[in-house]
């Protein structure tokens, strides 16, 4: 029924004021508004619809990604959504976020600004920038290469410096050195940072970021000696295959100097390298950057899906009628609220870890304006520990909202498999999930090792200072409500993560030679590293599923015995319970429009079914009653089987 609201029953147990949470869930009033504002005038534009993307071949797909882009470049500038010509602002970054569709864009604002923001000369920004803002020209960030992209030591491209013409000379000396995997790079962009071995007078001086154009700004063919195509169709249909990830190489290719990016380091006109007074890391930053906007957009991809997984769970009913009533609807299940709301809870906890990390990366921003690099390696720990457990979890939640929807998770009028092939590369790019874990481990061993010398831990480590207090402690949780208590929790999660990193770093001192212990060690050192990283975003019902999920840990550790673990878990049931009438509710606080969510199971009115089946008859294989192919395919096949049947 078309107007009725087949949820409002569920909407008026709410037991909280849905309206002050969409704040709350926005970040302010005036977040709220503007989200609000701009969801709505892209679900209103016919070049933003997005429901036919499944249907559409590739080059179809990219032409429509294309014409997305230019169309949300005109109206940023129409409605001057921000300062004048720049995508940097909010308004138009929640512009993008609406028009759900990956894109160059994402990358030439994404990463290309930011990386001659972060790592280019005040001479070199005032240079690029106002071309690269009014988008004058278009760039990528081109690191990875087809033989390396974790270790980006490992890289091959090189930069030789020419002293007689004040050059540098870019190639790639193998084929394992072509640039493969940059978005935007295949089809669209001008420019690129490119990431390139410095060589100057036979010395190699490591990795280094250049500017290099790639096309002509006038017929857009690639400039001599670059050779640029697309590497091909990635996962899903639709998906992430709106981006151009290209494949580039270098043939020679001559810049002037000025385009090394020289704010770490510079080589003079007379080939002379001088590294600044600043950590060789910050050549990193334009990924620590990434990696927490790639935090706060998780708890953005996994709300997507609980929305539409806890909206089909009211709508959906399976057994459990009598005498002809209502059958259960499936979240009234034990089993799918303990599938389903610590998902729902972990949405919340990145949401707000995701501020949290905002806050890190604008602190530790201005302390490297003032030269205090004093909080980079805590930074750098942070972002990429959180962007590992954040992907990791939102990408194994959205499959687990698509299980929880039944059959018709499947369908991709559901939203689920497109959500999931979009947010699954997440997980690798940016840095390996695993690899960056062990980032996060080298880190806690650092610190483990230091505090014998008096070293004083920070931040996020601060709890290792009261190392003695966490090896002694035992939980004193007597029964199930003493859970509630976040000291309690914290507490427990806090000696689980101290316990697991020194059991590492006792591990590695027999090791005569650390690098190999590190190597050996590897797996434990991943666990002690996402024990680290769970302790930063526990909450409460969160962290009580994260401990039932964990008991072996807490329980190995000696921090919680097994009776402890079942009063977690009967306190957990006990959430789950004051959680069920307030699910909907949760889920309309995200304030996503039918348009953005793009799911038929997930409609904000609950009306499934007749729009399912509607949908169903506007598949291209619908257009005829008989299939192209039956005369020649199918029918020769009865007209046998007919035959044998008179034989
Ligand atoms: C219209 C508007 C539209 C707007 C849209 C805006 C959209 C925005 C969102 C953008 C979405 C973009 C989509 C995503 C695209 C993906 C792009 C990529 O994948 S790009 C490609 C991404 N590729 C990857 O992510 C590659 C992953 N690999 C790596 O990051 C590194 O090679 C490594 C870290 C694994 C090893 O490094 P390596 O040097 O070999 O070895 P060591 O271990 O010895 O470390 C040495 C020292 O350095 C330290 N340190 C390390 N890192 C950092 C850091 N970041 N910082 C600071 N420090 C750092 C480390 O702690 C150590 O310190 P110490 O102990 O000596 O004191
Ligand atoms: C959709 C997408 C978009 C991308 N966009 C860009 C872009 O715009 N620009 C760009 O430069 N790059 C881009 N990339 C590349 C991306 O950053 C890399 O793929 C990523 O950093 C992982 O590196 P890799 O492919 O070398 O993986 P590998 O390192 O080869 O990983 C393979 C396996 O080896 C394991 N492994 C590797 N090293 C270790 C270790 N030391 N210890 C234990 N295990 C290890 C990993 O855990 C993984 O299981 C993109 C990738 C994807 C998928």
């Amino acid at each position: 029924m078309e107007g009725v609201d087949h949820l409002a029953f569920e909407r008026n147990k709410a037991q909280f004021d849905v309206d002050e949470m969409k704040i709350v869930w926005a970040g302010s009033r005036e977040d709220f508004e503007l989200s609000d504002r701009i969801s709505r005038l892209v679900a209103s534009d016919p070049v933003f619809r997005k429901d036919d993307r499944a249907a559409l071949g590739r080059k179809e797909l990219f032409k429509n990604t294309l014409r997305k882009a230019a169309h949300a470049w005109k109206r940023v500038i129409e409605l001057r959504l921000s300062g004048e010509f720049s995508a940097l602002e909010p308004e138009a970054y929640k512009l993008r976020a609406f028009v759900d569709q990956p894109a160059f864009t994402d990358l030439h604002w994404g990463m290309f600004v930011p990386a001659i923001q972060g790592q280019g000369t005040d001479e070199q920004q005032q240079k690029w920038l106002p071309l690269a803002y009014r988008m004058q020209i278009i760039g990528c960030y081109a690191q990875t290469e087809l033989g390396h992209g974790s270790n980006v030591q490992g890289l091959e491209t090189t930069a030789t410096f020419d002293p007689k013409t004040d050059e540098f000379v870019i190639h790639s000396p193998t084929l394992t050195s072509s640039k493969w995997w940059p978005g935007g790079l295949g089809k669209v962009s001008t420019h690129a940072v490119v990431y390139a071995r410095l060589i100057i007078d036979g010395q190699d001086y490591g990795v280094h970021g250049f500017i290099v154009q790639l096309r002509s700004l006038d017929d857009h063919l690639p400039l001599p000696g670059i050779t640029i195509g697309d590497i091909g169709m990635k996962f899903g249909n639709a998906a992430y295959n709106t981006m151009d990830n290209g494949v580039l190489t270098f043939d020679h290719v001559r810049i002037p100097r000025n385009q090394m990016l020289m704010r770490v380091s510079q080589v003079t006109r007379e080939g002379k390298y001088v590294h600044s007074n600043v950590p060789r890391q910050l050549v990193y930053g334009t990924m620590v950057y990434v990696r927490q906007k790639i935090v706060a957009d998780a708890s953005v991809a996994l709300s997507r899906a609980v929305c539409i997984a806890t909206r089909y769970s009211a709508v959906r009913r399976q057994f459990g009628s009598h005498n002809g009533g209502l059958e259960t609807q499936v979240i009234d299940y034990k089993t799918q609220q303990s599938r389903l709301f610590p998902l729902l809870a972990s949405a919340y906890a990145f949401r707000f870890v995701g501020e949290w990390l905002l806050w890190l990366y604008t602190d530790v921003t201005e302390r490297l304006k003032a030269k205090d690099f004093s909080t980079l390696p805590e930074a750098h720990a942070c972002t990429a520990g959180l962007k590992s457990l954040t992907t990791t979890a939102t990408a194994d939640g959205i499959e687990e909202c698509r299980k929880l929807c039944g059959g018709h998770g499947y369908l991709c009028s559901s939203g689920l498999p497109e959500l999931f092939a979009v947010y699954v590369p997440a997980c690798t790019y940016e840095g390996d999930n695993i690899v960056l874990l062990l980032q996060v481990a080298r880190h806690l061993v650092k610190t483990v090792s230091q505090l014998s010398t008096g070293n004083k831990p920070v931040g996020t480590t601060a709890y290792m200072a009261r190392l003695e207090q966490l090896l002694q402690y035992h939980s004193d949780v007597k029964k199930a409500e003493d859970w509630l208590k976040p000291n309690v929790v914290l507490e427990a999660f806090e000696a689980r993560a101290a316990r697991m990193c020194v059991a590492c770093a006792q591990n590695l001192s027999k090791f005569s030679n650390p690098e190999e212990g590190f190597q050996e060690l590897a797996a434990d050192l991943v666990e002690a590293a996402v024990a680290h990283c769970q302790l930063i975003v526990v909450s409460n019902v969160y962290a009580l599923s994260l401990l039932h999920k964990h008991l072996g840990d807490f329980i190995s550790t000696g921090c919680i015995d097994p009776k402890q673990g079942s009063l977690a878990n009967e306190q957990l049931r006990n959430l789950y319970s004051q959680v069920r009438p307030n699910a909907v509710a949760l889920v309309d606080a995200y304030n996503y429009t039918d348009h953005y969510l793009g799911s038929i199971l997930g409609r904000y009115d609950g009306n499934v079914y007749p729009k399912l089946y509607e949908e169903a008859w506007k598949d291209p294989l619908n257009d005829s009653i008989v299939p192209d192919g039956f005369k020649e395919y199918i029918q020769p096949l009865l007209k046998q089987q007919l035959r044998n049947a008179r034989l």
